[in-house]
């Protein structure tokens, strides 16, 4: 091993694809720069760690902590920040029109962005979100300053000009003649910059703010230059009636025949997708966004991962701020595990979700749907290292416990009673981020219940 080696010893939670967890008691993860090379259970309490790591810097986690694989949220709007919370007495199209784009229109101002964005890039790294896949605001400037924050604080992160030629505010659109023009710059933008951690991704925003030929040109650069597509999909009643009014086929179908679905296609909330649906984005392997914050705080319904999972569709998790109120994926995996109960109240015989579901969902499951599984989202030989160390034993925070506590245990806590102030080490490609005050207390007297 080779003096820029490090180890990181102690209680780990891993995530697998199949929806399983893998747990080591004691552990152990051994990264090389940015990338692991070898992850393990310590043969028992007396192996030599000296012998087995030689001189490697070793990480030794305290008993209350877990290291588990960086969150990846896979869908956020970063210029809707400052909304966090607002405007939830409406439903989703009167929240666009009287909150969002009246918000996202305000950009073209760059101080403005840039204090926004630094504030929601670090906040969302904070919660453990070491991948996002974010909305970006319709100005090339302002996506531009995003692009920056993203770069400054270390972020990996899919980063989309968000694309639309029709909405109810005439300074927030853009041109039948400009639109194309403006997409193709920033793309060239992103690709330039040359930082393997963030990629451009293309954005038409949803079915109705652009019309079938402006999102095949949209559907054609992806396909000629391998992008990544985002877009929004059957999220809301009244939204779902005016796309079938307008385009009079199956809401799916409006985006394959625009060759906006393929393998590196994110569609975001998808509650209300039919049978023909899913059949066609399980054919694309597409993957979906489920945001049940969102999809609570909207009042836009609950929608069944079971269902989609099922099909063999891939599920990640979105804050979907600020439909949702919080950049934080673990705060995603509370509501996921919230809706799955809802729906089990209302369905015969349904399973709700699991934790370790959630979790796989929060990590694999998202780096999945952004088709970046080969290089993220668990712990696996030749991946890069995207990591948070999570604490519970933390000043002022939530979880105030005193029993000592199993990896699973420590996981289940941070999931219903932890919060940002719990994610005490963040790593992204093997880098720490030194972007948040920890304040660590003494560690406290632990007791074993038996
Ligand atoms: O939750 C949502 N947030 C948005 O900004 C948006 N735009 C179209 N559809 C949307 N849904
Ligand atoms: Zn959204």
């Amino acid at each position: 091993m080779t003096g820029l080696d490090k180890v990181f010893i102690g209680k780990i939670v891993n995530s697998l694809s199949g929806l399983k967890v893998e747990v080591f008691e004691r552990g152990y993860v051994t990264v090389r720069g940015r990338q692991i090379i070898d992850i393990g259970n310590l043969a028992d309490k007396c192996e030599c760690l000296d012998k087995k790591f030689g001189n490697v810097e070793r990480i030794q986690l305290k008993n209350s902590q877990i290291l588990i694989p960086g969150f990846v949220d896979t869908h956020i709007h970063a210029p809707q920040y400052p909304n966090c919370g607002l405007g939830y007495d409406k439903t989703l199209l009167d929240w666009l029109d009287a909150y969002t784009y009246k918000l996202e229109r305000v950009y073209r101002d760059s101080k403005f962005s840039k204090d926004v964005f630094d504030k929601v890039v670090k906040k969302c790294l904070d919660h453990g979100t070491t991948t996002a896949c974010y909305y970006g605001p319709l100005f090339n400037s302002a996506n531009v300053i995003l692009t920056d924050s993203v770069e400054k604080y270390g972020q990996r992160a899919l980063i989309g000009k968000v694309t639309m030629t029709q909405s109810p505010y005439p300074d927030y659109v853009e041109g039948e003649e400009e639109f194309m023009k403006n997409i193709t710059e920033f793309v060239r933008h992103v690709l330039s910059r040359q930082n393997d951690l963030i990629q451009p991704i293309i954005t038409p925003r949803f079915a109705l703010s652009l019309n079938s030929s402006q999102m095949r040109q949209l559907g054609d650069l992806a396909e000629s230059q391998n992008l990544h597509i985002q877009t929004h999909i059957a999220e809301n009643k009244d939204e779902i009636r005016m796309v079938q009014e307008t385009y009079n086929k199956p809401y799916a179908r409006v985006y394959d025949d625009a060759k906006l679905l393929t393998n590196k296609t994110v569609l975001a909330h998808g509650i209300y997708l039919t049978d023909e649906d899913l059949d066609l984005i399980a054919e694309r392997n597409t993957g979906i966004s489920h945001c049940p914050d969102s999809n609570t705080c909207l009042k836009s319904g609950l929608c069944d991962v079971k269902r989609l999972l099922e099909r063999g569709i891939k599920v990640g998790l979105g804050s979907d701020v600020s439909g949702g109120p919080v950049p934080s994926i673990r705060q995603a995996m509370k509501s996921a595990l919230d809706t799955s109960v809802h729906l089990s109240f209302i369905k015969d015989n349904y399973e709700p979700l699991t934790y370790d579901q959630v979790f796989c969902l929060a990590t694999i499951g998202g780096a999945e749907v952004l088709h970046m599984q080969e290089k993220i989202g668990n712990f696996a030989v030749n991946k890069e290292f995207d990591a948070l160390i999570v604490d519970v034993d933390v000043e002022s925070c939530q979880v105030d416990d005193v029993l000592d506590r199993t990896p699973l245990e420590i996981l289940q806590k941070f999931v219903y009673c932890g919060d940002d102030r719990n994610v005490v080490g963040i790593y992204v490609a093997g880098r720490k981020k030194e972007i948040k005050n920890v304040i660590h207390r003494q560690t406290t007297d632990r007791y074993i219940v038996i």
